[in-house]
């Protein structure tokens, strides 16, 4: 089954199954005159994996930044597990953070820092934890993603692109938060080791019991990763359904995207520099 909204509708509801942990009702975000979030509306339930997909520049990592709280919605409600969090600030919102776990595109280590301390970072500026406690989880961590430790003393520089997202990961998940968001987990990877990615999301993902919303482009990795799909077309969620629906959604946007067709109702603007 697969629902369709355009707006207001409650989508994916969580009707029977408690408060959602994420919901966002009518957000608005706009830059100047340009509006990139025109009333998005997302349901993530407890323990979902839930996938974002849709063209670039639609709006994807806008919504991902107002749900962390990196950026301000203009309008709507952004709750987290039933409470509204748009105007937290200072230690509320910190509190908040704690829940929230994330792989960054491109993984967005600390040159400087050997791995350890990049997946231990959190443990130790955000709960001061001990740094040989912070050391030992960081290794933990790091074999839950198929790093030795051996790994933990290198930098990022000596590490492969597909290293770099392990270790990305490994941080992500360093708190056991209760909610990690993928930002484009599988950019810049080869299929196998963007497999091998999606792969270890889904444990780990598993193993936390969290949460999970990603971000992509990649069909592939949105077909492994996700229980549901949401798209994004202009600022709007239109169409949101079960991942084993999304081949015959019945939406010619979905269609368009699914199978990157050139022709179609989404139009691409190419603008000479
Ligand atoms: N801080 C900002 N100031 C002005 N415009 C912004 C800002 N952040 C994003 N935008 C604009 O908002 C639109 C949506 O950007 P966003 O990064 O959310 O797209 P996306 O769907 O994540 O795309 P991609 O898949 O290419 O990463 C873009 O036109 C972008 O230029």
């Amino acid at each position: 089954m697969s629902d369709t909204t355009n707006g207001g509708t409650e989508i994916n509801g969580a009707a029977g199954n408690g408060t959602p942990k994420i919901a966002l009702r009518g957000v608005h975000k706009r830059f100047g005159q340009k509006v990139v979030l025109d009333g998005i509306d997302l349901t993530v339930n407890k323990g979902e994996s839930m996938v974002v997909i849709g063209g670039s520049g639609t709006g994807k990592s806008v919504m991902l930044k107002c749900i962390l709280g990196l950026l301000h919605p203009d309008s709507g409600q952004i709750q987290v597990d039933g409470e509204n969090t748009t105007h937290l600030h200072g230690r509320d919102r910190e509190k908040l953070l704690h829940k929230f776990g994330m792989l960054f595109q491109g993984a967005a280590l600390f040159d400087s820092l050997p791995v350890w301390e990049n997946v231990g970072f959190g443990l130790i500026q955000g709960e001061h934890m001990p740094r040989a406690k912070a050391k030992e989880i960081a290794i933990a961590k790091l074999g839950a993603v198929g790093l030795g430790p051996e790994v933990a003393e290198l930098f990022p520089a000596e590490l492969s692109g597909g290293m770099q997202k392990r270790v990305g990961l490994a941080r992500a998940i360093a708190d056991e938060p209760d909610i990690i968001f993928f930002d484009e987990p599988t950019t810049g990877l080869d299929p196998i080791m963007a497999d091998v990615i999606n792969e270890l999301i889904v444990q780990c993902v598993k193993d936390l019991g969290a949460t999970a919303v990603t971000i992509t482009h990649d069909m592939a990795s949105a077909r492994k990763i996700a229980d549901h799909v949401s798209m994004i077309h202009k600022g709007r969620i239109i169409w949101t359904g079960h991942a084993n629906d999304i081949d015959h959604s019945g939406n010619p946007y979905v269609d368009q995207f699914v199978n990157g067709r050139a022709e179609g109702p989404i139009k691409m603007q190419v603008r000479a520099l």
